[in-house]
């Protein structure tokens, strides 16, 4: 289980975005999570990934508390928790290839880079992969961020409007990929969108994020 509770963040002194939120991410689920523009769900995403320190409250795995680690978890807490953001291009470092890219978490893990499968399910082909991001469209280069954050086969997957730029057939098969890969795994997955019929058709149960506080 992933966990975030009583959770207070902002991010300037004064107001904040959530006070006291709270959440539970289940292993094999898919949680939507919907409200309307800046009601703080990409913050939340960001807390439960670990690239946003709450003011207060715990986020845990498993019933450990992993709210502190920050930039410096460890790799396999790192590893267990993968996020996918509405916007590729700030995503990536422009200097690498797709294939560089989607590689990347693996051999920071240490682990042989065997992507093959993985960017096939994305539909990427080996020509796509030779190229740099300001040679692909914002789609290619999504079905790239993806295939990074499954590479590492984390136990549980923020997607944060992460199809809110795509048409619908890439939306419809990419959320098969995610579908597909974390239903091997076991994987939770949190849909964070503000399309309530795309959640409507992907999450087994969705809550709003009014509803957490
Ligand atoms: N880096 C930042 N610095 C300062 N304020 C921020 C920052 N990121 C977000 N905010 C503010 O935090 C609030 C919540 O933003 P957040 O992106 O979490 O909402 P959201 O529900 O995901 O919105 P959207 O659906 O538009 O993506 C907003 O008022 C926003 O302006």
């Amino acid at each position: 289980m992933l966990s975030a509770k009583d959770v207070v963040v902002g991010y300037r002194r004064g107001e904040p975005v959530l006070d006291g939120a709270s959440i539970d991410l289940a292993a094999g689920e898919v949680l939507g999570l919907a409200g309307p523009s800046g009601s703080g769900k990409s913050t939340l995403g960001r807390v439960l990934a670990l690239l946003h320190r709450p003011w207060s409250g715990r986020v845990s795995l498993d019933g450990s508390d992993i709210t502190g680690f920050r930039h410096r978890t460890p790799p396999e807490t790192r590893k267990a928790i993968g996020i996918v953001f509405q916007h590729p291009r700030p995503a990536v470092d422009p200097r690498f290839t797709l294939r560089d890219i989607i590689s990347e978490p693996l051999l920071a893990a240490g682990e042989p880079g065997e992507i093959g499968a993985l960017t096939d399910e994305v539909g990427l082909t080996d020509e796509l992969l030779t190229r740099r991001p300001h040679e692909v469209s914002d789609g290619q280069l999504q079905r790239a961020c993806l295939a990074r954050a499954l590479a590492p086969r984390p136990r549980y997957l923020v997607c944060d409007e992460m199809t809110a730029m795509l048409d619908a057939s890439t939306t419809a098969a990419l959320v098969r990929v995610v579908d597909r890969r974390t239903r091997e795994d076991d994987t939770g997955v949190l849909a964070i969108s503000h399309d309530e019929a795309l959640l409507e058709r992907w999450a087994d149960r969705a809550v709003h994020v009014a509803e957490l506080v």
